[in-house]
């Protein structure tokens, strides 16, 4: 008997091996192959173990007539409408804190490499240009400038206190004041946008943040001004950026995130003041090893009527 359904493309052999050794638990590719199912498969499940981005919705759920858990692959669950699934009884848990290392990580890596030039770098020495041409232009310098972080949750502070190590002075803004070492607090984006150089956003994703860096904060960053998104496509306004990047607005992004991907808008790539990275922000073997644990660990506890190690709902 299979009651564990994986859902997701993107789970590795690795990580279905370990689910179907634990679980036995049956695969497919996307939420959309639910209905191909056969009707005992779908009566059995109770548990789903979720990787990727596309929405799981009510009419998911309700293929589904015996769903307890949703157990998320990631921090982020802006996929899953857990507001259906509360209505349902359907638990859903996600993989907090095991990966804000990482993640805060990767959005230092991008800063660094937007502000010293690294991609050119990298393609001036690889193609010769170096000893043809000479040196790069002078770049810029990161250490002791101003950063502003976009969300100051568990993922935004490993980024501050990170940047702290830089000497750079540290604003924020979050939903409220934090207790924080001498960081300065904004009550809203714009004026966090106008007094940075750096802009680093680590909000959740979902409808509450959609759009929530604009036009408005992006203009206020000004033209020395650098985003760094890893966070979710959807936090930014992604039209705002691309014209703000094209136009001279702001002078550069490290991106980690964007809408539709990983079919992502050409124009980014068009760009040449930008660092693009394929969604990876958690993608270290260790990291994802530990996601994966913990997904594994929330269906088991599940499975055996015991608290859920981390549930969002
Ligand atoms: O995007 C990755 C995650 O939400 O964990």
């Amino acid at each position: 008997m299979t009651n564990v359904m994986m859902i997701g493309a993107s789970f590795s052999e690795v990580e279905r091996d370990r689910l179907k050794t634990a679980f036995n638990a049956g695969f497919v590719a996307d939420v959309t192959d639910l209905d191909s199912l056969s009707v005992q498969a779908r009566a059995e499940t109770a548990a789903v173990a979720f990787k990727g981005h596309a929405a799981f919705g009510a009419a998911a759920m309700d293929l589904l007539p015996k769903l307890g858990l949703i157990a998320n692959f990631g921090v982020g669950y802006d996929a899953i409408d857990v507001e259906a699934a509360s209505k349902r009884g359907i638990r859903v848990t996600n993989t907090p804190d095991v990966l804000n290392d990482d993640v805060a990580d990767l959005a230092v890596a991008m800063l660094l490499a937007q502000c010293r030039n690294m991609i050119a770098g990298d393609a001036c020495v690889r193609s010769g240009d170096w000893a043809a041409k000479g040196s790069l232009p002078l770049n810029r310098k990161a250490s002791g400038s101003r950063v502003g972080i976009v969300g100051l949750g568990r993922i935004g502070r490993e980024i501050a206190d990170r940047l702290a190590a830089f000497k750079m002075d540290i604003h924020y803004h979050s939903r409220s004041e934090k207790q924080t070492p001498g960081w300065t607090y904004h009550s809203d984006v714009v004026s966090l946008a106008e007094a940075v150089d750096f802009l680093v956003v680590a909000l959740v994703g979902g409808k509450e943040t959609l759009g929530y860096v604009g036009t408005e904060a992006l203009a206020a960053l000004g033209p020395r001004g650098v985003v760094i998104n890893i966070s979710r496509g959807t936090t930014i306004d992604e039209a705002a950026l691309l014209k703000a990047l094209e136009s001279g607005i702001i002078a550069g992004a490290g991106l980690d995130v964007f809408l539709n991907e990983p079919d992502i808008d050409p124009r980014f790539r068009a760009l040449d003041n930008v660092v693009l990275q394929p969604h990876q922000g958690s993608a270290t073997t260790e990291t994802r090893t530990d996601m994966a644990l913990l997904q594994h660990d929330n269906i088991a506890a599940f499975l055996a009527g015991r608290l859920l190690l981390t549930p969002v709902n």
